[in-house]
């Protein structure tokens, strides 16, 4: 008997999605328990297809209701994971836009950060840096963060490099926690954020730097880390952390993703 296989351009096509998939969840799940859930899961679905071709029909019985089951499972184990890369769609879908869903649902559109706004926020980190105060800023890009401000104390102020500075002053009652700016405005101070289930971070850095990691998992949202204890700067995106970096990085990195396009 002859097998011919023919392959169609559609198929490459297909595969190459398919491999854009499976790239994408890696980066979305690496160094989380997810990814070994996957993998585990991923093992016993080829295993299952091994057991049926040999047609081991009670053990294929049994392992193919597992499968069914697992499904659900999996969604509820990924439940993190499914948003995020939800959530990266949306993300990129709205910075590539000229026409986008938020125009026609917003009840108001937010100003985005201008240059001189950006120089106070980098200032700011700076001069905590050099005292060496702790500090976590929260720059959402399209989001809001709405459940996240009403978390903490409500603003609406001016960014400035001294209010931000004051607000992280060690012992004051608005130190403790997150700032988020939206826009041109501090919104608010005090916030508490999800922290990072990830365990391949330094095992060095504490609650602080997980929480700027975790709010930048699941929302489109940097997260700025000063460390109290090593006076570095960190910045968080997408789930990855710029570790100790440079002021001038640090702008760049902002300018990137939040100014005002001229
Ligand atoms: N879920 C959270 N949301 C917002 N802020 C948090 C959260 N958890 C901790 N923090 C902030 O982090 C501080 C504790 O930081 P911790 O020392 O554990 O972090 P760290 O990453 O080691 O940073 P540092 O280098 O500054 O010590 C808390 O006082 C609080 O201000």
């Amino acid at each position: 008997m002859t097998l011919f296989i023919t392959i169609r351009a559609l198929d490459v096509v297909d595969i190459l999605l398919v491999s854009i998939l499976l790239y994408q969840m890696y980066r979305i799940i690496k160094g989380t328990v997810a990814f070994s859930i996957f993998i585990g899961f991923f093992l016993v679905y080829v295993s299952w297809l091994v057991i049926k071709a040999l047609n081991l029909e009670l053990l294929s019985t049994l392992m193919g209701q597992f499968i069914g089951v697992g499904v659900l499972a999996l969604i509820v184990v990924f439940q993190q994971e499914i948003r995020r890369f939800l959530l990266l769609i949306g993300t990129n879908y709205q910075t590539k836009r000229s026409f986008g869903f938020d125009k026609l649902f917003a009840s108001e559109k937010i100003k985005p950060a201008t240059n001189i706004q950006i120089k106070e926020i980098v200032r700011a980190c700076d001069n905590l840096a050099r005292s060496k105060t702790g500090a976590l800023i929260v720059i959402p890009q399209n989001s809001e963060l709405k459940d996240i401000i009403r978390s903490g104390e409500k603003m609406n102020a001016r960014i400035s490099s001294a209010l931000l500075e004051t607000i992280f002053f060690k012992n004051t009652p608005l130190h403790d926690g997150a700032v988020v700016i939206v826009g041109t405005r501090i919104a608010a101070a005090r916030c508490i954020l999800p922290l990072t289930e990830r365990q391949d971070l330094d095992p060095g850095l504490g609650l602080r730097h997980r929480a700027a990691v975790g709010i930048s998992e699941v929302t489109d949202a940097l997260a700025i880390v000063v460390s109290e204890e090593k006076g570095t700067i960190s910045l968080a995106i997408q789930g990855e952390l710029l570790h100790s970096i440079s002021i001038v990085q640090l702008t760049t990195e902002l300018e990137k993703v939040i100014v005002e396009e001229a």
